[in-house]
C-alpha cells in the first residue's frame, strides 16, 4: 500500500462492509480517508436529501462523517505507531466505543464538505481521535471518538444462533 491510498481501501473484507465506509456497501457513504501530515482528512459531498432544515446537512450525517473518518484514522495510527504499511498483517479492526458530537452552527449542505482529525492518545487497545468538519473553510461540528480494537467475540456474536430465524 502507499500512503496515497485511502485507509479504508485496505480494510480487509470482513470489516469492509460498513454504512460509513466500506467499500462494498454499495448504499454507504463509502468515505476515504489520508494521511496531510499529522492530520487525516476525508473530503464528502452530501447529497440534497441529506438535509435536516433545508439548506443544511442532518446531524446524523454529521455524527457518521466523524464516526467513520475517526476510526479510520485511528486504525492507520496504530499501524503508523508500528511502522506497518496498512495491508500488512495482523490486521488492527477496530469498532467505535463512544462517539461525542458538538455542533457548533449550521453546516451547509452545498458544497463539499471537509473532515479533518488528529490522534489525542493511543492507550493499549484504544485510540482517541478529535474530528472536525469544515465548510468552506468554517468549522461546524467538532466530535471525539474512542476507537477500540474488537475482539474476536465480535464477530462470533454477529452470526446467526443455530435454529434462529434469518428474515
Ligand atoms: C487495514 C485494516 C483496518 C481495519 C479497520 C476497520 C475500522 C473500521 C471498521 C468500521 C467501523 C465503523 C464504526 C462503527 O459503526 S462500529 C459499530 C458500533 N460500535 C459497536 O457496535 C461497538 C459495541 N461495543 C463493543 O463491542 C465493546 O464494548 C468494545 C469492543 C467497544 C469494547 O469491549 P472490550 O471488551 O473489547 O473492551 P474492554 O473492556 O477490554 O476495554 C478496552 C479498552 O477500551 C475502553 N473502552 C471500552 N468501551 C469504551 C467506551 N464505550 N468508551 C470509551 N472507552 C471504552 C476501555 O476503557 C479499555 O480501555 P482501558 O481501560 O484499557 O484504558
Amino acid at each position: 500500500m502507499s500512503e496515497k491510498s485511502a485507509f479504508q481501501d485496505n480494510y480487509p473484507e470482513n470489516v469492509a462492509h460498513c454504512y460509513g465506509c466500506g467499500r462494498l456497501n454499495g448504499h454507504g457513504h463509502q468515505i476515504k480517508t489520508h494521511w496531510d501530515g499529522e492530520e487525516s482528512v476525508t473530503r464528502y459531498r452530501p447529497e440534497p436529501f441529506h438535509t435536516a432544515v433545508p439548506g443544511y446537512v442532518y446531524g446524523g450525517l454529521i455524527a457518521s462523517l466523524i464516526d467513520c473518518h475517526s476510526t479510520g484514522t485511528a486504525a492507520a495510527a496504530m499501524y503508523r505507531a508500528e511502522g506497518r504499511e496498512m495491508d500488512t498483517q495482523p490486521a488492527f479492526r477496530f469498532v467505535t466505543g463512544s462517539l461525542h458530537v458538538d455542533y457548533l452552527k449550521p453546516t451547509p449542505i452545498a458544497g463539499p464538505l471537509e473532515i479533518r482529525g488528529r490522534v489525542k492518545a493511543i492507550q493499549g487497545r484504544k485510540v482517541i481521535v478529535e474530528s472536525w468538519v469544515l465548510a468552506e473553510g468554517v468549522v461546524t461540528a467538532r466530535g471525539e471518538v474512542t476507537a477500540v480494537q474488537m475482539p474476536e467475540s465480535f464477530f462470533a456474536a454477529a452470526l446467526p444462533k443455530p435454529g434462529a430465524p434469518t428474515a
